[in-house]
């Protein structure tokens, strides 16, 4: 495990942060922590990183305890409103970034390159900051994250401030770092984006982990399928599968919860000569748990 906690607690003068929270994120996964404004998610990051002390409990990152020194050089941290420094250059500031890391100068130098190419920012590495869209900063900020070539990143609401090409544009870093063996610890409240670029989620309301598990167990989506050119003897052969199915104009529609019956379906229109017009996902379904775990109501 890249991240194991053991109810770690992070309380303000017994107030705010989070509690009791014991999850492990495995190497090379994609692990998102999603939540309202205000449920955890900032505090959580800045405990394991050892930037805040734990109140309770406590944790392993690669392997050693929160805090220790010598692990902070392996993780990468983009933080939620990042400060840039405007007055200088792309280039500049991930060079500074590399001294902070105390790499070695031609290792920085060599390194920029690469991160430049990753980022999608070569060929703006020498403009001032402040020439920079909103949607740059964010990636040379990423760049910044990167740059040690860390095994482990975390990344605080990287995407909540962009438009959708910048969103994109961020989502495909994510994928690359993924593709190199990265893990990545998200925080976000954009169900859009853990869908897409999610391997485990947990559910974070008012500090208090609600659900966990794989993308594909919280989901849980039903696919819902259409079919007509309809004859009793489809009919009751579907309703062995849904049995709850409805008639919609001159169609059925039905919903099945295994997609291993998919096949058994395929067969069964076909044998009765029926059409199969759609065959899809129920949408939204992340937003319909997400809701019903944190409810509607305002942020703590
Ligand atoms: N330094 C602090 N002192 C006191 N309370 C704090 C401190 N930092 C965070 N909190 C409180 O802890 C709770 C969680 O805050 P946190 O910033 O971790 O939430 P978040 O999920 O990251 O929200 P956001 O998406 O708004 O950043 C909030 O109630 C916040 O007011």
């Amino acid at each position: 495990m890249v991240i194991e906690t053991y109810n770690l607690t992070k309380k303000f003068n017994g107030k705010g942060g989070f509690e009791n929270i014991s999850l492990s994120v495995k190497e090379g996964e994609v692990f998102s922590f999603l939540g309202k404004n205000g449920a955890g998610k900032s505090t959580f990051i800045r405990t394991l990183l050892g930037i805040l002390y734990p109140t309770s409990g406590g944790g392993l990152i690669l392997k050693k305890p929160l805090g220790d020194v010598n692990v902070r050089k392996k993780i990468g941290y983009l933080p939620e409103l990042f400060q840039y420094h405007n007055w200088l250059t792309g280039y500049e500031l991930l060079f500074n970034h590399g001294l902070l890391y105390k790499m070695d100068k031609e290792n920085i130098k060599k390194r920029i390159e690469e991160v430049l190419n990753i980022v999608g920012l070569k060929g703006h590495e020498h403009k001032k900051i402040k020439e920079y869209s909103k949607g740059m900063k964010q990636r040379i900020g990423l760049g910044c994250a990167i740059l040690s070539d860390p095994k482990l990143l975390f990344l605080d609401e990287p995407t909540s401030a962009l438009d959708p090409v910048g969103r994109k544009q961020v989502r495909d870093i994510i994928f690359k770092l993924k593709n190199e063996g990265k893990t990545i610890f998200l925080n976000t409240h954009l169900l859009s984006e853990v869908e897409l670029v999610s391997d485990r989620v947990a559910i974070l309301d008012k500090g208090i982990v609600k659900e966990v598990g794989t993308m594909r167990e919280l989901m849980n989506s039903p696919i819902l399928l259409s079919i007509g050119n309809l004859n009793e003897n489809i009919i009751n052969e579907l309703k062995k599968f849904d049995p709850t199915l409805k008639k919609v104009g001159d169609k059925i529609e039905m919903y099945v919860n295994d997609d291993e019956v998919l096949p058994k379906i395929a067969q069964c229109v076909i044998k009765n000569e029926g059409l199969l017009y759609m065959m899809k996902r129920k949408e939204n379904v992340l937003e319909e748990l997400f809701i019903k775990t944190v409810g509607e109501g305002d942020e703590r």
